[in-house]
C-alpha cells in the first residue's frame, strides 16, 4: 500500500478545524486533527509546504518509521507547530493501519483496560449559584466529574466562563485578541468558597474539578491547594505555567490537592521532570498536540510508572477527530484517569460523523475499524475558515499576565 494523496480540509461549523485526509492507492483513507486553537493556518502551512510532501508514495504502515522521519528529519524538533502537524499525521496513520487489520483502534493499541471512559464536564456561571445550577444540570445527564468555574465578583470576564448561562464557553471569539483582566487576589478570595458551595450542595461523591488558566504564582498556588483541599478536588488543573517544571515542587510540599497539567505540552520533555518527581498526578497533553498516538503513548507509559495518570485536554478546539482517537486511547491506557468533554455544536457532529457515544457520565468506543470518525467534505466546504484569536489578559495596572 501507498500513500497517493495527502491533504487538509479547512473549516469553520462554529469554529476553525483543520483536518488532514492521507489516501492510499487502495482507495482506503485515514483522518488526522490538526487544529492549533487561534494558530490554525500555521499548521496548515507546516504541513502543506514540509510535510505533506514528504509522504507520497511511502508505505502508510510505516508509521514509527514516518513518525522519526517528521520528528527527526524536520532537526527543529518540538513545538506546538511541529507537533501538531505530526499529530495530525501520526493519528492518520493509525486510522489506515486500524481500518487495515480491521479492527477498531483500541484493538490495535493493546485491547480494552475498561469498557467505558469517564468525562468531565463544564459548568460555567456568572455566579456561584448559576454554576452550581449548570452543576446541577451536568448531573441530571449523568455526568460523575464537573468542572466547576465561575465569575469572579468585582471582575468583568474571567477565562473558563460562558458569556451566558448555559451557553458554551469558546475563547477564541473575536478576530484580535479580546482584552482581559485579571486580579490573583479576587480570585484567591473567591475560588474557596465556590469549591465549598458545590460540596454543600452536592455532597461528597462528585468529582469537582477546577482549572486555573496558568494565572497563579507557585506560592499562589500552593495557598488555593491547601484552601480548597478539605473539599477534595479530583484536580487543580494548570495552576501555573509549566515551563518552570520545578516549580510545582513548591506545590507539592504544601498541599495533597491533586495537580494536572499539560494541554499545551507537545513533547515528553515538557513533562520529564513533573512526572518522574511525582510532582504531577495527570497529565493532559492530547493526540493533536503532542504528536499522535506514536509519542502520547510513550509519555503514557512513562507516565505509568511513576502513579501518574492520564485526564486528556477535550476542549471544543479538539476537533472530534481528535476526540475519537483519544477515546480508543483511553479505553486502552491501563493508567487512564479522566476525559474532559466539552460537547461540540451539533452542526460540527454533523460535519464529523463518529460512532463513539456518551452514555452516563461515559463516553463509549465506537467499534467501526479505525479511529471511527470521518469527515463530510461537501458539508465542511459550507463553512469557510474566519481568523478567531484567543484573548490576552492584563493585571489591573495593565501589566501583561498570563493567558
Ligand atoms: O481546560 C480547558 O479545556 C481549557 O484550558 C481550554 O478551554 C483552553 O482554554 C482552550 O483549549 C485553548 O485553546
Ligand atoms: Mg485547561
Amino acid at each position: 500500500m501507498k500513500i497517493t494523496r495527502a491533504r487538509l480540509i479547512v473549516c469553520s461549523p462554529g469554529r476553525n478545524l483543520v483536518t488532514l485526509k492521507i489516501e492510499t492507492d487502495e482507495g482506503l483513507y485515514g483522518i488526522g486533527d490538526a487544529t492549533l486553537n487561534g494558530r490554525e493556518l500555521a499548521v496548515v502551512a507546516y504541513l502543506e509546504e514540509h510535510l505533506l510532501p514528504t509522504l507520497i508514495g511511502r508505505d502508510p504502515a510505516a508509521i514509527e518509521d514516518i513518525w522519526h522521519y517528521a520528528y527527526r528529519g524536520a532537526y527543529w524538533r518540538r513545538g506546538p507547530v511541529t507537533m501538531s502537524a505530526i499529530g495530525a499525521v501520526d493519528i492518520a496513520l493509525w486510522d489506515i493501519k486500524a481500518k487495515v487489520a480491521g479492527l477498531p483502534l483500541h484493538q490495535l493499541l493493546g485491547g480494552p483496560s475498561r469498557q467505558r471512559v469517564m468525562v468531565y464536564g463544564h459548568a460555567t456561571g456568572r455566579d456561584i449559584e448559576s454554576c452550581l445550577d449548570e452543576v446541577q444540570r451536568h448531573v441530571e445527564l449523568g455526568y460523575r466529574a464537573v468542572r466547576v468555574q465561575c465569575g469572579i465578583p468585582g471582575m468583568a470576564t474571567t477565562y473558563g466562563v460562558a458569556k451566558k448561562t448555559g451557553e458554551r464557553y469558546e475563547p477564541a471569539d473575536a478576530e484580535l485578541p479580546a482584552e482581559h483582566v485579571w486580579d490573583t487576589a479576587r480570585y484567591l478570595d473567591h475560588a474557596p468558597k465556590l469549591f465549598a458551595a458545590a460540596r454543600q450542595r452536592f455532597g461528597n461523591e462528585l468529582h469537582l474539578l477546577h482549572d486555573v488558566h496558568h494565572r497563579l504564582t507557585p506560592i499562589e498556588a500552593a495557598r488555593l491547594g491547601k484552601e480548597v483541599e478539605e473539599f477534595h478536588p479530583f484536580w487543580l488543573e494548570d495552576c501555573v505555567p509549566a515551563e518552570e517544571q520545578d516549580a510545582f515542587a513548591l506545590i507539592r510540599q504544601h498541599t495533597t490537592a491533586p495537580l494536572a497539567v499539560g494541554e499545551v505540552f507537545n513533547s515528553i520533555h515538557d513533562c520529564k521532570a513533573l512526572i518522574e518527581n511525582h510532582w504531577i498526578d495527570y497529565i493532559r497533553a492530547t493526540l493533536t498536540h503532542a504528536g499522535g498516538i506514536t509519542h502520547v503513548r510513550r509519555i503514557a507509559d512513562f507516565a505509568a510508572l511513576h502513579h501518574v495518570r492520564t485526564g486528556f485536554h477535550g476542549a471544543t478546539d479538539l476537533s472530534p477527530v481528535c476526540m475519537g482517537a483519544a477515546i480508543h486511547f483511553d479505553t486502552w491506557v491501563p493508567n487512564f484517569g479522566i476525559q474532559e468533554y466539552m460537547p461540540h455544536e451539533a452542526v460540527v457532529d454533523e460535519v464529523f460523523p463518529h460512532d463513539y457515544r456518551f452514555e452516563d457520565g461515559h463516553f463509549i468506543a465506537g467499534q467501526t475499524p479505525g479511529h471511527g470518525v470521518d469527515i463530510d467534505e461537501e458539508l465542511a466546504a459550507r463553512f469557510p475558515y474566519r481568523r478567531a484569536s484567543l484573548p490576552v489578559n492584563r493585571l489591573l495596572d495593565g501589566t501583561l499576565w498570563h493567558w
